[in-house]
């Protein structure tokens, strides 16, 4: 993996063009990693992500015994040799980094199993929430809690499997918990199968959307009842190799960045055809003013004609991640931007809306912010600055694009951008031109 120095210094960036191909989606490679381990064939999955969110699933798959091998025939390739949900280790201690998306999903899978298992990551990690997860494998009967009684990992799973036909959680917390019931539900359900019941309005709900459209490409149906959810059961089957697109999240600095600083810049890998919901950043920087053009597999960003994006009130609730790099996108707009629907951010890698009101307010930014918002506000009166990154990759990414208001930003402990993208500096320097 990439190693970077402790800190990056970006030179104010005035122009920006190219092509990016994007790396794998975190989301969709450590999904169909698990569907793969979970099911009844040997699965060949390329373009897969390699970053440290998809290095902790797919050892935590190897300790749990199963199969995950490079192809010898394509580098790019993985060979899953699935276990039919009956992982051959029943006692073992997985450490998961800060990955949200291994955590949760190997948590339900694990639980409703059975087994002797410890489930822990990074110091952060053991703040983020997974208790409504928890608690909702408990009512389906499994062996599962939470060991520093906090509602948070480690979790310690024991030998009880959990097959009950009926669940309820709250939707407001996160979508990984709900993604987790389904893709495990499918394998482990009895024989009624399972209904998963939401409480309340359900956040980041693209992300489940992905969910149903790759269990379904292992054969699973799910009958998406809006806010409740029923699940056959039975047994992943991988028919096809399956292609992982690119990141559509990690587009989104690239995107912001053709919209700024004159584009075009056009990223390869993931466009109108995408099951990611964060394409949608794309509309949302049209609404602004940006010119953007799209294909099924690709999306192209440049200034507007004026060269002046507009400010604007948007609702993230459905794009949490890439709604970040509008707060940096904001410091160049005419007007006020206020981002709304963001209290998921305050439990991810950081507090990020504290982290970002920090950061954007030291490059000379006008920022305010209530428990779900975020208000930034154009100002003439930017500086150069050291920004930290709170070990958040996405605030490191975000933070980089300040360079385009026409100040130096000094990027603190870069190395954090390998969570999802190793690479991310380096594209950012081959797009404009940078050398740092
Ligand atoms: O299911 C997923 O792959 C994800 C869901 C989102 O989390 P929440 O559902 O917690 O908002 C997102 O922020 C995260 O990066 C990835
Ligand atoms: C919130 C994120 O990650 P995680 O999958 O750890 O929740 C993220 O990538 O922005």
């Amino acid at each position: 993996m990439k190693v970077y120095p402790p800190s990056l210094l970006i030179p104010p960036v005035s122009r920006a063009c190219g092509t990016v191909v994007l790396p794998g989606s975190k989301s969709i490679s450590n999904r169909v990693l698990l569907l793969a381990a979970l099911s009844s064939s040997v699965c060949r999955l390329s373009g897969v992500l390699e970053a440290e969110d998809t290095d902790r699933m797919k050892e935590a798959l190897s300790t749990l015994g199963v199969d995950v091998r490079r192809d010898p025939s394509d580098a790019s390739s993985y060979m899953v040799r699935g276990c039919s949900g009956r992982f051959p280790v029943r006692t073992a201690r997985l450490f998961l980094g800060n990955a949200g998306t291994a955590m949760r999903t190997l948590c339900a899978a694990l639980a409703l199993f059975g087994g002797d298992y410890i489930l822990d990551g990074v110091e952060r990690m053991r703040q983020r929430p997974i208790g409504p997860l928890v608690d909702a494998l408990r009512a389906l009967g499994a062996d599962v809690h939470c060991l520093q009684g906090s509602g948070c990992p480690p979790v310690q799973i024991g030998p009880m499997a959990g097959i009950g036909p009926r669940c309820s959680i709250t939707g407001s917390v996160s979508s990984q918990f709900i993604s987790a019931l389904l893709m495990a539900g499918q394998v482990y359900a009895g024989p009624s199968g399972l209904v998963i019941d939401i409480d309340g309005p359900l956040i980041s709900r693209p992300y489940v959307e992905m969910t149903l459209r790759l269990m379904k490409r292992f054969g699973a149906e799910v009958e998406d009842r809006g806010n409740s959810f029923f699940v056959p059961g039975g047994a992943y089957r991988l028919g096809a190799p399956l292609r992982v697109e690119g990141d559509a999240s990690g587009a989104s600095y690239f995107l912001a960045l053709g919209a700024l600083a004159g584009g075009p810049v056009r990223v390869e890998g993931a466009g109108s055809a995408s099951i990611q919901g964060d394409v949608e950043f794309a509309r949302v920087l049209e609404r602004m003013g940006a010119r953007i053009s799209w294909g099924p597999d690709w999306i192209e960003a440049r200034a507007p004609e004026s060269g002046k994006l507009r400010g604007i009130e948007v609702d993230c609730t459905a794009i949490p991640d890439a709604a970040m790099t509008l707060a940096a996108v904001a410091l160049k707009a005419e007007g006020p931007t206020k981002l709304t629907g963001i209290g998921s951010w305050r439990v991810k890698e950081t507090d990020r809306i504290a982290a970002l009101q920090t950061e954007l307010r030291s490059v000379g930014a006008k920022v305010a912010s209530g428990e779900d918002w975020l208000t930034v506000e154009p100002t003439q009166a930017l500086r150069a600055a050291d920004v930290r990154t709170y070990g958040d990759h996405r605030i490191a990414m975000t933070m980089s694009l300040a360079a385009c208001a026409g100040v130096p930003v000094r990027i603190l402990e870069p190395g954090c951008v390998a969570k999802t993208y190793p690479t991310y500096f380096d594209e950012f320097a081959a797009v404009t031109g940078c050398e740092f």
